[in-house]
């Protein structure tokens, strides 16, 4: 029997508030979360725009205990999707690669060929692919992947989404179920679907299925859960200046308020492990603007993290992806035939001496900017929504 490995994918977060900065300069030089229009400036931006957001974003992580619990829960899920593995007779490793912060994946990648691994299942811990989250990752994969050649020896499959999983389909109704059933009169409270946006253009410019297969979860958990409760999917976290997904979660809130709903559950549709975004975002700042709306009970389903029914999900999708035939990063990236996945491994990043010049020159131009805005509290970046 080959030894077999598991590689989890996720962003990663900062696990205390020094690591913010650094990760958010990690996260907004990666071309496919921010998109320039004009090459070889990304690490420049990338470290203007994470040194004005840091005292934003510090405060965020502050307020649910000083870091992000990611690592922890994911740490927690490997452990669980090993003994699973187990219970139904498969030995697997299970590796954690984080996009952004520590565990990194090339040290994932170090580790999975100093054990010998044989055999490799990729399996992203988002459910619904999306050119910014499983995507950058798969890239990043991939260019490893060719610059190393004692990897053509480990066989790899990689799973690229998962969003209409029996097993994640019920394990997101029943939890959804259990907090419905917290309420008075169950069938009166509206669900309300809230994802992670994605800019509009990676949709409708650059064939991202994600909005697709959100919908397609959404639609797949009502079904499973036969109950007769009115639903909205909304799109939540928008960064900078550009149109996201809309509808936007804040305004739908206000919106249903208006419209007389006194009872709301929020489904956070697009994490599976609590988050800034479900600790901070939805259970502080919407909860808050539910309630100020006129909203009378607001409550949260909590994200599956270790909850049995999702972890043997888990384990069953790489029990299929061991049985079926191999999937490469080709046939994966592309699952919509026209997604365009940046090119930037074709960019010599900061590499040529004119862009080394206008790194210089917007790094200069930035500093300025960040003395003006932080000692005015205005500026551009205020302005346009990146702080
Ligand atoms: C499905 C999940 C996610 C999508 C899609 C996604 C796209 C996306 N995110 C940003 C910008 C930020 N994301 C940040 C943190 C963060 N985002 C996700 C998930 C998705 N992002 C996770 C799991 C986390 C980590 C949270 C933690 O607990 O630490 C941040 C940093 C936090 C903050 O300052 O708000 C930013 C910024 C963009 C621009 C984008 C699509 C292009
Ligand atoms: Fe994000
Ligand atoms: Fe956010």
């Amino acid at each position: 029997m080959s030894r077999v490995g598991v590689l989890l994918l996720n962003l990663g977060g900062p696990e205390q508030l020094e690591d913010v900065r650094p990760f958010l300069y990690n996260l907004f030089s990666d071309p496919e979360i921010l998109r320039l229009p004009v090459q070889g400036l990304q690490k420049a931006f990338a470290w203007f725009i994470s040194t004005l957001r840091a005292s934003t974003s510090q405060e965020n992580y502050r307020r649910i205990g000083g870091g992000s619990p990611l690592r922890r829960i994911t740490e927690a899920q490997a452990k669980a999707l090993q003994d699973d593995l187990k219970s139904k007779g498969q030995e697997a490793k299970i590796y954690i690669g984080m996009r952004y912060w520590h565990p990194f994946t090339d040290d994932a990648i170090a580790n999975i060929k100093k054990d010998g691994i044989e055999e490799l299942i990729i399996l992203p811990l988002y459910p619904q692919f999306s050119i910014s989250t499983s995507g950058s990752s798969f890239r990043l994969l991939e260019k490893l992947w060719t610059d190393d050649p004692d990897l053509q020896n480990i066989k790899y499959s990689v799973i690229p989404s998962w969003y209409d999983h029996p097993g994640y389909i019920a394990s997101m109704s029943n939890l959804l179920k259990e907090e419905l059933d917290q309420f008075e009169n169950p069938d009166d409270v509206t669900v309300f679907f809230s994802a992670h946006g994605v800019p509009k253009s990676y949709v409708e410019e650059d064939g991202d299925p994600y909005q697709k297969e959100i919908e397609s979860s959404t639609k797949l958990i009502m079904q499973t859960l036969q109950r007769p409760n009115p639903s909205v999917l909304a799109y939540q976290s928008r960064v900078g200046p550009k149109e996201w997904l809309q509808p936007y979660t804040d305004e739908v809130i206000v919106e249903i308020a208006e419209q007389g709903v006194k009872r709301m559950v929020v489904v956070p549709i697009s994490f599976i492990s609590e988050h800034i975004e479900t600790l901070q975002e939805i259970d502080m700042e919407y909860r808050e603007l539910a309630l100020e709306s006129g909203v009378e009970e607001f409550r949260r389903v909590p994200a599956p993290n270790i909850e049995p029914t999702f972890i043997s999900a888990l384990s069953n999708l790489v029990l299929n992806a061991l049985a079926k035939p191999a999937l490469d990063f080709s046939q994966v990236m592309h699952p919509a035939k026209q997604v365009k996945i940046y090119p930037q491994e074709q960019r010599a990043w900061g590499m040529t001496r004119a862009a080394e010049r206008w790194n210089g020159r917007v790094a200069m131009v930035g500093f300025i900017g960040l003395i003006v805005e932080l000692v005015s509290g205005h500026g551009p970046l205020h302005l346009i929504g990146l702080l």
